[in-house]
């Protein structure tokens, strides 16, 4: 659902905050009881730190192999990305989401779109009623590459959008063919899964600062859906991990990516790798951004479980595209979304 005046124009939060408001509106106030944000950062149990050098030796493997089994998540270095386009990219999607009203809103996602998972544009996903309370959070999705409808302000939006897309696809590839061999697959066996025309897509969050942030979340606690998400975060830190019960903040490291297993990953792998419960929170001084390129399945596939003598299949079969449409008519809610996928 979009900015669409059929929808009765959701508000955006970078308007509210240029309005000059300094209490949160009652759409966005989450209820009490999960509105406890705070997180633990111990820096001897802390999200992976993986460097793609490491993957070249068995060790990396290794670690590569908990960090999907045991986190979900890990932070990437040294992946030779030049640091100079992550510096555009972070710089192009701020400017973006700065742009008066008007121009944002020519991006706005379209309502009349064929599908729910064939919407992009600018606006906001997951709200699927009146009641609905709203994430702290104005975004951008668009799938890749080409990007269709891109913003002609700034001038240079599709061309670092999708050389950044250029960059990070290879490199989601490559992360891919490290966890097949970890699992002990074949080096395709995502890419076999993923098939010939891959969901490749690009989600940009911005999180302006927020007068009364412990009332708001930026983005509800979820799974990413589709496949593997490489995000790009700047120095102001937001995201939390769920980590044996406990929300567990994600260091900001400069250039790093945070990569994480989506539930996709998850059925494939009948659960050997989780798709892991995240969260955004925000902050009163500054506004945050972040990049999500997510790389999964083709809306054509089925989805099967990898078993064994050993290890019955844990869900069911499943198609792409029905759970696609399952993820995105409902609200941001964990995990809630796999129950049905779930053989119990
Ligand atoms: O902003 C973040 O750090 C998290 C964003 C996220 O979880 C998403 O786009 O799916
Ligand atoms: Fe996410």
């Amino acid at each position: 659902m979009g900015l669409d005046p059929k929808d009765g124009g959701l508000p955006m939060v970078q308007d509210l905050v240029e309005s000059g408001i300094d209490e949160v509106p009652q759409r966005f106030v989450k209820p009490a009881e999960e509105r406890s944000f705070s997180a633990a950062r111990t820096e001897d149990d802390e999200v992976p730190v993986i460097h793609v050098a490491e993957l070249d030796t068995a060790e990396g493997i290794a670690k590569l192999n908990s960090a999907c089994r045991d986190w979900g998540f890990f932070q990437l270095i040294g992946h030779g990305i030049p640091p100079e386009l992550l510096k555009q990219v972070r710089k192009t999607v701020r400017d973006f989401f700065r742009l008066p009203r008007e121009q944002r809103e020519a991006y706005a996602i379209r309502s009349d779109a064929p599908s729910l998972a064939s919407q992009e544009g600018y606006g906001r996903f997951f709200v699927p009623s009146k009641e609905t309370v709203l994430d702290w959070d104005d975004l951008v999705y668009h799938f890749l590459p080409p990007i269709r409808n891109w913003p002609s302000n700034p001038p240079e939006y599709r061309k670092v959008v999708e050389e950044y897309g250029q960059e990070i696809r290879p490199l989601a590839i490559k992360l891919l063919q490290c966890m097949a061999e970890a699992l002990g697959q074949r080096a395709s066996f995502f890419s076999e899964a993923f098939g010939p025309s891959p969901h490749y897509a690009i989600r940009l969050n911005y999180y302006p600062p927020c007068p009364q942030p412990e009332l708001v979340i930026g983005i509800s606690p979820h799974s990413d859906l589709v496949g593997l998400t490489v995000l790009l975060q700047d120095e102001v830190e937001g995201l939390q991990v769920k980590k044996d019960g406990q929300w567990r903040s994600v260091r900001s490291i400069p250039d790093a990516f945070v990569v994480n297993v989506g539930d996709t990953i998850e059925i494939l792998t009948n659960g050997a790798y989780k798709s892991v419960e995240h969260r955004a929170v925000v902050n009163k001084e500054c506004s945050r951004i972040s990049i999500a390129t997510i790389y999964g399945p083709g809306r054509d596939r089925k989805l099967k479980p990898i078993t064994s003598e050993e290890m019955p299949p844990l869900y069911k079969e499943i198609s792409m595209a029905e759970l696609l449409e399952a993820f995105l008519s409902g609200e941001l809610n964990g995990k809630g979304h796999l129950q049905f996928v779930r053989i119990v």
